[in-house]
C-alpha cells in the first residue's frame, strides 16, 4: 500500500485547546483520524508525526524520502523563521504541501511570510481544518497522475 506523512510542527499537538478561535476545537488526533480514514479509503496509507523541535522535524523530512510517496505538512511558527526547514524541504525529492489552519495573510505581518512555499508543491491557508484532508486529495492526485 502507498504511504504519505502527516507532520506537525510546533504547538499543533495543542490543536483543540490552543487559540480555539483561531484554530479550532478538533483535536489533532481527530484530525489525524479523518485524514488517515480518507486515505484508506482510497486505498493509501498514513503515517502520523508531531513535533516541537526543528531538528526533529529535519530529520523525519528527510527520514521520509525513504518511506514515503509524499508529505502533508504544517510547519506552525517555524514556516516564518525556518531556513533549515526550507533546506530540508528542498534537499528531499518527494512532493511536500504546506498546510497552515488559519489563514496566515489575515494575520500579524510577521506571519505573511513562509521560507517554506518557495519549495512546496502547493499551499493551503485558511480552511480551517479542512485544509489537510483537501492537502491529502491533492497528494493523490498528483501521485497517481505521476504513474499513468
Ligand atoms: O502554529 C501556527 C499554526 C499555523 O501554521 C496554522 O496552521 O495556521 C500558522 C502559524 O503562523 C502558527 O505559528
Amino acid at each position: 500500500m502507498k504511504k504519505l506523512l502527516m507532520l506537525n510542527g510546533p504547538n499543533l499537538n495543542l490543536l483543540g485547546e490552543r487559540s480555539p478561535d483561531t484554530y479550532g476545537s478538533t483535536s489533532l488526533t481527530e484530525v489525524e483520524n479523518e485524514v488517515y480514514d480518507f486515505l484508506r479509503e482510497n486505498g493509501w496509507e498514513l503515517t502520523c508525526r508531531q513535533s516541537n523541535h526543528e531538528g526533529e522535524l529535519i530529520d523525519i523530512l528527510h527520514d521520509a524520502r525513504k518511506h514515503f510517496e509524499g508529505v502533508i505538512f504544517n510547519p506552525g511558527g517555524y514556516s516564518h523563521t525556518s531556513v533549515a526547514i526550507r533546506d530540508a524541504i528542498e534537499a528531499i525529492s518527494i512532493p511536500v504541501i504546506e498546510v497552515h489552519i488559519s489563514n496566515i495573510y489575515q494575520r500579524e505581518a510577521f506571519r505573511h511570510q513562509s521560507f517554506i512555499s518557495p519549495v512546496a508543491s502547493g499551499h493551503i491557508s485558511g480552511l480551517g481544518i479542512k485544509g489537510y484532508k483537501v492537502a491529502a486529495f491533492a497528494l493523490l492526485e498528483k501521485l497517481t497522475e505521476r504513474e499513468n
